[in-house]
């Protein structure tokens, strides 16, 4: 197997290699692991993000989520996390592990993803996020914008379009982070689970 192919540090499952990048730095060494959700309403070409307001990652579109806290499953903290940020309720299903690690910090966030193709109730903007429909598709019928990639971590469009797929995925994606606060990517790699 080639180094590009090879899974990185952490990621323990049968993976088949789907990208990656950054290969000429070596992985950041581990860190203890603290435990996020984020979750994606999709339904066939578009996509609910959140423009978040305050907190980590301020001015990022991105799914809506946070902690896992101490009496609470991950499953609960998304659908939890969903309801305050977006103001619905969503069958959610697990889809993807994404292990986030900047240079320097002293945890490595261990963000389960999740994402429903239903939902609940009105979607409402909250104190931390004002969600947005986008488009997954290059020729939007529906007059909307498309993802805005420019504006969400980056790596994130490695993983994004395999929610539309409905195909498990397991990553990993290693920042640095620069002189004004920006997040570089540095090294990433992601695969998907074999079934
Ligand atoms: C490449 N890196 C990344 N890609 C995609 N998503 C990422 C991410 N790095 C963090 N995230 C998500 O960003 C939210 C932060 O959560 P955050 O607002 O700090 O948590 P929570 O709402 O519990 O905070 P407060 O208690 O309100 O401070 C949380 O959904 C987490 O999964």
């Amino acid at each position: 197997m080639s180094d590009d192919q090879k899974p990185p540090p952490g990621l323990d499952e049968k993976l088949s290699y789907h990208t990656s990048g950054g290969l000429e730095v070596e992985w950041l060494p581990p860190l203890p692991i603290k435990y996020y959700t984020v979750a994606h309403i999709v339904q066939n070409d578009k996509i609910l993000l959140g423009y978040k307001k305050r907190g980590f990652g301020q001015g990022k579109y991105n799914g809506f989520g946070g902690k896992v806290e101490p009496n609470e499953s991950s499953l609960q903290a998304a659908i939890r996390e969903l309801e305050e940020e977006a103001g619905i309720k969503a069958p959610l299903k697990h889809i993807g592990v994404l292990l986030f690690i900047v240079n320097g910090a002293d945890k490595t966030f261990h963000i389960d993803i999740y994402y429903a193709e239903e939902f609940e109730g009105t979607i409402t903007e909250s104190d931390e996020m004002k969600p947005e429909w986008f488009s997954l598709s290059t020729n939007d019928k529906d007059g909307l914008p498309p993802v805005p990639w420019d504006k969400m971590w980056d790596t994130d469009h490695c993983w994004i379009p395999l929610l539309r797929e409905g195909k498990p995925f397991r990553g990993r994606a290693d920042f640095d982070k620069g002189e004004s606060g920006v997040f570089i990517p540095r090294r990433w790699w992601y695969g998907l689970l074999d079934e």
